[in-house]
């Protein structure tokens, strides 16, 4: 066991993940969480005297060259599909260093980073990402991209969490009704509607920047999301029959979350030099 920092208000420790990756484990008097160093993905997020916030597979594989299945996936730098390559960009599948950890009465703080260079052949540039998260009763995820190169590029991304949720069935989120939305399903562009819940299959881009509320009676609370520069909400849930096609949700699983993710799906364009930002503030408050 290897604790890299601790004090009168918690600790943190450098753990295996599985018998490849790394992982940092949290122990604050005010929550507990883990973050996985590969993919720099929030995997855990426990608030004292709230249940876990993130969903996280049974089946999740913790491998090298596979994304892991739940928490926070980072989707960068590109959201979904893009010309030959798979899903959601490489940085859910490179390791992060640890760059800063402060464990104070209230929080504890910790940054991660990537940099490389022509990381994929699809997206040949030199970038810095930093991840600052901060752990507490209330939880934050500062994303910075830094543009290292001589010339212009273009991202999109998400902050694809899965939150813990009763059941899809006794979830609504009230912000999304009414929000112009495209259906990655239907392939139907500028619809509206009203969701009574958000049971899969669902898959949708909506335009709004406005903060959002999960609203799970069943469970007594809702998750509340203020979003930090995002043009997007993406909700996901795969429903039933998508989720036994894939191997890394357990049984049932798909019952168990649904995903709203922070996310600039329209490619935004950082300048040679240029840092920008988005990200995300989640709290929990009981009803
Ligand atoms: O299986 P992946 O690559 O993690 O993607 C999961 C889902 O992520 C969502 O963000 C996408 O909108 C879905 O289309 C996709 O299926």
């Amino acid at each position: 066991m290897s604790v890299i920092q601790e004090n009168s208000f918690g600790k943190v420790k450098q753990l295996p993940l599985g018998s490849e990756l790394e992982q940092l484990v949290i122990e604050h008097n005010v929550c507990q969480a883990r973050l996985s160093l590969y993919g720099g993905q929030v995997l855990s997020w426990q608030p004292v005297d709230q249940k876990e916030v993130f969903w996280l597979s049974n089946g999740a594989l913790y491998q090298n060259g596979k994304a892991i299945r739940g928490g926070i996936p980072i989707c960068w730098p590109w959201f979904g599909g893009y010309e030959s390559a798979g899903n959601h960009g490489f940085a859910r599948q490179v390791l992060w260093q640890l760059s800063r950890l402060e464990i104070s009465e209230e929080t504890v703080l910790i940054e991660i980073v990537w940099q490389g260079e022509a990381q994929h052949e699809l997206w040949p540039y030199a970038a810095k990402v930093t991840q600052r998260f901060v752990f507490g009763l209330q939880f934050e995820q500062h994303f910075t991209i830094e543009n290292l190169g001589l010339k212009e590029f273009a991202y999109t991304g998400a902050l694809h969490s899965y939150f813990s949720v009763s059941d899809p069935e006794n979830v609504t989120v009230p912000g999304l009704d009414g929000a112009g939305f495209d259906c990655k399903i239907t392939g139907n562009k500028q619809q509206k509607d009203k969701l009574n819940n958000v049971t899969g299959p669902l898959d949708r881009i909506y335009y709004s920047s406005e903060a959002m509320t999960i609203v799970d009676r069943q469970a007594g609370r809702s998750i509340v999301l203020t979003p930090i520069n995002v043009n997007n909400w993406v909700l996901w849930n795969p429903g039933r029959e998508t989720a036994q096609t894939m191997n890394d949700i357990h049984d049932g699983g798909e019952n168990e979350y649904v995903c709203l993710e922070a996310a600039n799906t329209d490619w935004q364009n950082v300048n040679a030099g240029q840092l920008v930002k988005f990200g995300q503030v989640i709290s929990i408050e009981s009803i």
